[in-house]
C-alpha cells in the first residue's frame, strides 16, 4: 500500500469456492498500479496484488487445482504513474509486469498512439511471449513492410494439473487506431482458416477460454463474444467454452449456455475477479474436482436473473466473486496459503518501485486546493457537485487564443473524455491524468453563423449510439454503465441498455459521510443474480450524463446573440462535429479546420492551467485528505 493510502474496514462476505480450475481476472486497470490513494474501499497497490496473487497460487498448489491469472488489456490512460511517462506506460508496464500472469490480451488504449503501439509490440508483449494473446491485432513490422500479429494467434496449453485448454484473445472491432496497427473484425476473424484450425484442434480440448477487451455480454452493443461463441459452438457442441471480457469497466457475468459464461471485472485496480468451476471433463486432469477444507463451486450455468432461467444439462457448477482491491480483502483470501505474513518480499519490492516511481514523475506536484467534490454521475448533470458545471467554467477560462479572445466562442467536448471524480483538496499532477488523462488538442472553425454553431450540442448528443463514439463499431455502447455503479434499478439492467450514457462507479465525496458498518461501493446484479459483490455495499446515486459537453466564452455581454462564433472541439471529435455541421445546412467542411491552441495544450492541459487560477490562493489552508476514505 503506498504511503498515505488507508486499508478496508468491510471484511468479504466468506471464503472462496475453489473448484477444478480457478482463475483471478483484471481489465482496465489504466495505470491505477498505485491503488486509490483517496478511497478506502480499492487502497492496496499493484504490490499487495502481487503478494495476494503469489498466495493464491500457492494455496491453489495445496489444494490441488488449478488457478489461472488472465488480464484484459487497457493498461494506460488514467493514472499519472502510467501518463507522466513518454510514452506513456514506459515505466508502469514495469511495474505491472511483476505479475506472473497465465494469459493477457490487447486493449484500445495500447493502439490509439503509434509508440504506445510499438512500445506494447517490442516491450511488454516479449515479458509474457506466447501468453500474450492477439488472435485479430497486428502490426506494421518496419523492417519488413509486413503486418504481423502483435503476440500469439492462439495458445494451446495444458494446465499445471492436466486440464487442455485452447486460448485466443480478441479486440473488439476497434476502429480509432493509428495506422501502424490493423484490427481484423471478428466476423472476418472466423472465418480465417488458422481461426478454424485452431477450434477443430487435432489434440484433446477440455475447454476454451475466449479473453477479450470486449464486453462480456454478447448482446450488449459492440461485444463480438457472441459472433466468437457461436463458430465454437458451432463447431465444437459439448466443450465448455469460459470467456473474460472488459473494455466497459463493469463488473459482469453472463452465462451463454450451460457450459459457457463470461466474467468482466470492473476497472481501474478497484476489481479483481474470481472465477471458480468444477465439473471440466478431462482424461488427463491429475487434480482434485473438489478440493477439500474450501467451499466448492454450487452454482449450474443458469441466468437466474432472466425470467423462467434456462435448463442445464451439464456437470459444471461456477462460482464467480467481484473482490474489493484492498488489502483486507486480499488478505482474508490468501489465508492458509502458507503462513500468517501477508506481505512477501516481491510485493514488497513493487511497493517500493511504485513510491520511487511516483517520486519520480513528481506526481504529487500541486497546482492548487479544490474546494469541492466534483463527481461524474452521483448528480444529475449540471447540478451542484456534478463535474461537467465546473470543467465547463474550466474551458471557457483556459481554452483562449489570445489573438482571438474577444470574440464570442462555443468549445464542445466528448464526457468520454473525463475519467474518474474530481475530489476535494489537493489537486495534483496525478489528479490531472486520474481527472483528464488524454492528450486531444483543440481545434476550430472561425466564424461559424451562430444559428447553425448554436445547434451542434444538440445535434451530436441526440445522434444515434453508433455515431458517438469513433473508435467502436455500429452498435456502439456508449452506456457503459460501470455495474458496479451503484444504479437505482440495479447495474445489469444498464449493461443491457446500448443507450445510458458512460458513468462512473463512485463518489467518493459522499464516502466521507458514510458512518454504517455497510460502505458505498458496487452493487452489482448479473445473471447469476445479486451476491457476486465479495463485499457488501450500499448504493450511490447514479444519474446518467449526455456524451457531449458545451461552454461558452467572450458572448456578448447584453445577453444578445453574437451573429458568428469560433466552434471550438477536441480533434477527437472532428468527425461527429463536421457531420453536425453538415446535418444542420452549414457550409463549413473538413478544409476549413485548425489547430485552436498549440497542440501540446490538451485535455490534460486545461484543469491545471485552471487549478492555478482559481485553487492556488486555497492551497495554505487545503485540507490535506478532505474527500479520503469510504466509511471515515
Ligand atoms: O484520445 C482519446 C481516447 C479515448 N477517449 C475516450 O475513452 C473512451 C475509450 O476508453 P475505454 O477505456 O476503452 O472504454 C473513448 O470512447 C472516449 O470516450 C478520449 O476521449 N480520447
Ligand atoms: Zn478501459
Ligand atoms: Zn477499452
Amino acid at each position: 500500500m503506498q504511503p498515505g493510502a488507508q486499508n478496508a474496514t468491510v471484511a468479504p462476505r466468506g471464503p472462496l469456492a475453489w473448484g477444478q480450475l480457478n482463475f483471478l481476472h483484471t481489465t482496465d486497470t489504466h495505470g491505477w498500479l498505485e491503488g486509490h490513494l483517496k478511497e478506502q474501499n480499492y487502497g492496496a497497490d499493484w504490490g499487495d496484488f502481487v503478494s495476494f496473487t503469489r498466495h493464491m497460487r500457492h494455496k491453489s498448489g495445496n489444494l490441488g487445482v488449478d488457478l489461472l491469472l488472465i488480464d484484459t488489456g487497457d493498461l494506460h490512460d488514467g493514472n499519472g504513474l502510467s501518463d507522466a511517462s513518454s510514452p506513456n506506460g514506459a515505466l508502469s508496464n514495469l511495474v505491472f509486469e511483476n505479475v506472473d500472469y497465465d494469459l493477457l490480451t490487447i486493449g484500445n488504449h495500447e493502439l490509439y498512439v503509434t509508440d504506445i503501439a510499438y512500445e506494447t509490440f517490442n516491450q511488454f508483449s516479449k515479458v509474457y511471449g506466447e501468453r500474450y494473446l492477439t488472435s485479430n491485432v497486428q502490426i506494421l513490422n518496419n523492417q519488413t513492410g509486413e503486418f504481423e500479429y502483435i503476440g500469439s494467434k492462439f495458445r494451446y496449453f495444458t494446465t499445471a494439473h492436466g486440464l487442455r485448454i485452447m486460448s485466443f484473445g480478441v479486440l473488439y472491432d476497434f476502429k480509432g487506431n493509428s495506422n501502424v496497427s490493423k484490427v481484423i473484425k471478428a466476423a472476418d476473424l472466423v472465418k480465417e482458416t488458422w481461426f478454424l484450425d485452431a477450434v477443430q484442434y487435432p489434440e484433446p480440448i477440455d475447454l476454451f477460454l475466449v479473453i477479450g477487451h470486449n464486453p462480456v455480454r454478447p448482446t450488449a452493443g459492440g461485444s463480438t463474444f457472441g459472433t466468437l461463441y457461436k463458430t465454437i459452438r458451432g463447431l465444437r457442441p459439448d466443450t465448455p467454452i469460459q470467456a473474460f471480457g472488459g473494455h466497459t469497466h463493469i463488473r459482469d457475468f453472463a452465462v451463454f449456455d450451460d457450459k459457457s459464461t463470461g466474467l468482466e471485472s470492473g476497472r481501474y485496480c478497484e476489481t479483481v475477479g474470481w472465477l471458480s468451476m468444477s465439473g471440466i471433463n478431462s482424461s488427463t486432469f491429475k487434480g482434485n474436482m473438489k478440493p477439500r477444507g474450501v467451499p466448492n463451486p454450487t452454482q449450474p450455468a443458469v441466468n437466474v436473473t432472466a425470467t423462467g432461467g434456462n435448463p442445464t444439462k451439464s456437470n459444471l457448477l461456477y462460482q464467480r466473486r467481484y473482490l474489493d482491491f484492498n488489502r483486507l480483502t486480499f488478505a482474508y483470501h490468501a489465508v492458509g496459503s502458507q503462513d500468517n505474513t501477508f506481505d512477501l518480499h516481491s510485493g514488497e519490492r513493487v511497493t517500493d518501485l511504485i513510491t520511487t516511481d511516483r517520486k519520480a514523475l513528481n506526481l504529487t506536484a500541486l497546482y492548487g486546493c479544490a474546494p469541492a467534490t466534483y463527481c461524474q454521475s452521483c448528480k444529475p448533470f449540471g447540478a451542484e457537485g456534478n463535474i461537467f458545471p465546473l470543467l465547463a467554467t474550466a474551458l471557457a477560462t483556459t481554452v483562449i487564443n489570445q489573438s482571438r479572445a474577444d470574440i464570442p466562442r462555443l468549445i464542445i467536448i466528448n464526457t468520454g473524455s473525463v475519467r474518474f471524480d474530481l475530489v476535494e483538496g489537493p489537486f495534483t499532477f496525478d489528479d490531472s491524468f486520474i481527472v483528464s488523462p488524454f492528450t486531444d488538442a483543440f481545434q476550430f472553425i472561425p466564424d461559424v453563423p451562430y444559428n447553425y454553431a448554436s445547434q451542434i450540442l444538440g445535434v451530436i448528443n441526440a445522434g444515434p449510439a453508433d455515431k458517438k463514439r469513433r473508435d467502436l463499431g455500429p452498435r456502439d455502447f456508449s452506456f457503459t454503465p460501470m455495474t458496479g455503479e451503484v444504479c437505482p434499478e440495479g447495474t445489469a439492467e444498464h449493461a443491457h441498455d446500448s443507450l445510458k450514457p458512460r458513468s462512473e462507479p463512485m463518489t467518493r465525496g459522499l464516502h466521507r459521510r458514510q458512518t454504517t458498518a455497510t460502505t458505498p461501493g458496487y452493487v452489482t446484479k448479473d445473471d447469476f443474480g445479486t451476491d457476486g459483490d465479495d463485499t457488501i455495499h450500499s448504493k450511490i446515486p447514479f444519474y446518467p450524463q449526455p456524451e457531449y459537453l458545451q461552454a461558452n466564452a467572450s458572448f456578448p455581454t447584453d445577453g444578445s446573440e453574437p451573429t458568428t462564433v469560433d466552434l471550438i472541439f477536441l480533434d477527437f471529435i472532428v468527425a461527429d462535429v463536421l457531420a453536425a455541421l453538415k446535418s444542420v445546412g452549414a457550409k463549413e467542411a473538413a478544409s476549413d479546420v485548425s489547430y485552436y491552441l498549440p497542440k501540446t495544450f490538451t485535455t490534460n492541459s486545461y484543469l491545471p492551467a485552471y487549478a492555478k487560477i482559481a485553487w492556488q490562493a486555497n492551497v495554505p489552508n487545503c485540507p490535506v485528505g478532505a474527500g479520503v476514505g469510504s466509511g471515515s
